[in-house]
């Protein structure tokens, strides 16, 4: 790691994150950017959704090397000569960058943009590897709904099992992890806390070993070739974009979070409350039953918006727009108690996401 390019020859790996919704691949990515010491991290930021919630995420940390490829799933928006475009702007050697990390849409087939990636013409770039993060508290429930997270397990160069601090049976997990990954190196992670020696590696493309073949690839996607997208994880579901100019009221925000669809698996974005909190916009993460809101200070010159998007199989797009409409707030002022519900999923210190302001972080893992 912290190897800087010594001559503009040298080839800069470009590493992919996969992982299905909510397993915490934004979370890794912001993780790598804060630890990543001497090195400088191109990220592409690939989000499922209209407004791009994740590239918002990583953006303060990012400044002006965030590249976001916009909406949709990056292996059916982006062709290889639109990645070839953002990968040759973060392989130019101003821009410094000693490694590109792909965080891959939730959505995305892993293998798909892995051969893109070998298949690009870019001569300043090198695949680097993939990296699938898993959910540990809920690998059996996503296994059982999606086997196909068997074949990108065994795709997979490093395996993150992350959220290990939400799994009372995450050594049973890591297990099973190990004997789905044949050639990974598995490692267990709370908050995407790996050491980031496992990803920059930055060698020599045929001094890598492990990783990926063209062919190889080539034999767990001639399926889906035949029949088009079919075989895709994203094909069955559904997203749903909101924004709102006009502050939420926290009670109905509540009332519309505590009654959601089974299907809707995934919730995430800013939620501004108005009068409630004038200071703080409200991220919300919604994984499964799991939710939680984390106040964040607005900047001077930020819009005060709300902006969420919503991912769920079998959803009513058209509904669920109209229960969030009718969550906007018509009162000018709050009323003493309106929040109540809303701090119940703010994380008392200890809990929360690491580098919060007044959140103790958890320990590095050893
Ligand atoms: N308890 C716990 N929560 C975590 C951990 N890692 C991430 N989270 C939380 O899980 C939620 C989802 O994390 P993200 O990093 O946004 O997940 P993602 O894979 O990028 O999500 P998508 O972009 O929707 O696919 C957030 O609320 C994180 O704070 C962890 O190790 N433990």
């Amino acid at each position: 790691m912290g190897q800087r390019p010594t001559s503009h020859s040298r080839q800069i790996p470009v590493v992919v994150i996969a992982g299905f919704l909510g397993s915490g691949k934004t979370t890794l990515l912001n993780h790598l950017l804060h630890r990543s010491g001497g090195s400088r991290i191109g990220a592409i930021v690939n989000d499922f959704g209209a407004i791009e919630i994740d590239a918002m995420a990583v953006a303060g940390a990012l400044g002006d090397s965030t590249v976001s490829l916009g909406n949709g799933c990056l292996c059916c928006a982006v062709d290889v000569s639109e990645l070839d475009g953002y990968l040759e702007r973060l392989a130019r050697p101003e821009a410094g960058i000693d490694v590109i990390v792909i965080e891959a849409s939730g959505l995305a087939e892993p293998q798909e943009l892995v051969r893109m990636l070998l298949a690009s013409e870019q001569p300043g770039v090198v695949y680097g590897g993939l990296v699938e993060v898993v959910d540990a508290a809920e690998f059996d429930d996503t296994r059982a709904k999606h086997p196909e997270i068997d074949r990108h397990l065994a795709l997979a160069d490093l395996v993150v099992v992350n959220k290990t601090d939400r799994a009372p049976d995450a050594e049973r997990v890591l297990a099973l992890v190990r004997s789905l990954s044949d050639r990974a190196a598995v490692v267990p992670a709370a908050y995407g806390r790996i050491d980031p020696e496992f990803l920059f590696d930055c060698k020599p493309s045929e001094e890598r070993i492990g990783q990926l073949s063209f062919d190889d690839l080539h034999d767990h996607t001639r399926d889906e070739e035949s029949t088009g997208h079919t075989g895709h994880l994203h094909t069955a579901y559904d997203s749903v974009s909101f924004t709102s100019g006009a502050p939420l009221d926290p009670r109905r925000l509540m009332r519309f979070l505590d009654s959601r669809p089974e299907g809707l698996y995934r919730i995430k974005g800013y939620v501004d409350f108005g009068p409630y909190d004038e200071r703080n916009r409200y991220a919300v993460h919604a994984v499964g039953h799991f939710l939680r809101f984390y106040p964040e200070p607005w900047t001077p010159a930020e819009e005060r918006l709300t902006q969420l998007v919503l991912i769920g199989s079998g959803i009513d797009a058209p509904g669920l727009r109209k229960e969030l409409d009718a969550c906007v707030s018509d009162a000018p002022h709050a009323d003493e108690h309106g929040m109540w519900g809303v701090l119940r999923y703010v994380p008392d210190p200890g809990e929360g996401e690491p580098g919060e302001p007044g959140v103790e972080e958890p320990p590095e893992p050893a």
